[in-house]
């Protein structure tokens, strides 16, 4: 039967009912899953929870033991050979580390996938190169430079490049933030956000970094006990009734990040607007 949802109900990526396991060991049961065209979605949730087998299994790279994993509204394993290699090709992947080629540099890079998936001129996979290398805020000059003589940040930011060599629509993330320092880690957030919003990007982020959440997430979802106990804006997830939830938004580190720049700048403003008021009395 057709699907009777329009384009716009639809969710980007959809996972219904996934069960994965290794063996014995199960790892996700009857967990469901939307990411919703152009949000950037924050994935979080205890160490070996299971979020990176979640990210795995939605790539594709693990077959799920049971469910169903629909993108665009079509179920993948209704997919077509050539249909599969167009929604790959959709998927751009940013791994911990960035892992680029180490004998390649950050142009060359770059090129891998253009080579890989399109017909063209080496001198137009350059040109457009370069323009990935300029998209995600890199030096004209890094272009020539190899992984091993970049900061950790200028790893992330070529590893994003590259990720978006093919112009995806969809972009995982997989801790981008992690190993930077906090300017680094928010210039990077902020890479993030501007390019899903010129690119139209839908965005998924496996992080622990709370800052990020706060900072550019739209919905967070929330994995525990092997499926998503709670999916919503970070006010409603922060509040869920779950130990793991709790320790996690209650601790130390979430309160700074509470305290973001805008949350400060708009509590000077009802300070002075305050202040203004008691001296007019
Ligand atoms: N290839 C594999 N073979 C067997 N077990 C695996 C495999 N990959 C992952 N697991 C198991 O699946 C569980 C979830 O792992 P996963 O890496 O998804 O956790 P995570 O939430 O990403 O953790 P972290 O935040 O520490 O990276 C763990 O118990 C892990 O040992």
């Amino acid at each position: 039967m057709a699907d009777p949802r329009t384009r716009e109900d639809v969710p980007l990526i959809e996972a219904r009912g996934i069960l994965t396991q290794f063996g014995p060991n199960v790892i996700h049961e009857n967990l469901d899953f939307e990411v919703r065209r152009g949000e950037i979605v924050g994935l979080v949730g205890g160490s070996g929870s299971g979020k990176s087998v979640l990210m795995n299994t939605l790539l594709g790279l693990k077959q799920p033991e049971g469910g169903t994993i629909r993108y665009f509204g079509k179920s993948r394993s209704d997919l077509s050979a050539d249909e599969e290699m167009r929604l790959k090709n959709e998927i751009g992947v940013l791994f911990q580390g960035g892992a680029l080629f180490s004998s390649l540099t950050v142009r060359e890079n770059i090129m891998v996938p253009l080579i890989e998936h399109l017909d063209m001129p080496k001198e137009l996979m350059r040109e457009l190169a370069d323009m990935k290398i300029h998209m995600v805020g890199l030096p004209t000059e890094s272009a020539v430079l190899h992984p091993s003589d970049l900061s950790g940040g200028m790893k992330k930011r070529a590893g994003l490049a590259r990720s978006l060599a093919l112009d995806p629509q969809i972009l995982f993330l997989d801790e981008p933030t992690a190993g930077l320092d906090p300017i680094g880690a928010h210039a990077f957030d902020t890479l993030i956000l501007s390019l899903r919003d010129a690119l139209d990007l839908t965005v998924l982020m496996i992080t622990h970094d709370l800052d990020s959440l706060y900072a550019i997430c739209d919905r967070v979802a929330v994995l525990v006990d092997k499926r998503i106990g709670v999916y919503d804006d970070l006010g409603v997830v922060a509040r869920f009734d779950h130990p793991w939830v709790q320790e996690y938004f209650s601790g130390p580190r979430s309160r700074a990040a509470m305290a973001t720049p805008a949350k400060k700048k708009r509590a000077k403003a009802v300070d002075a607007l305050v202040q203004g008021q008691a001296t007019r009395r």
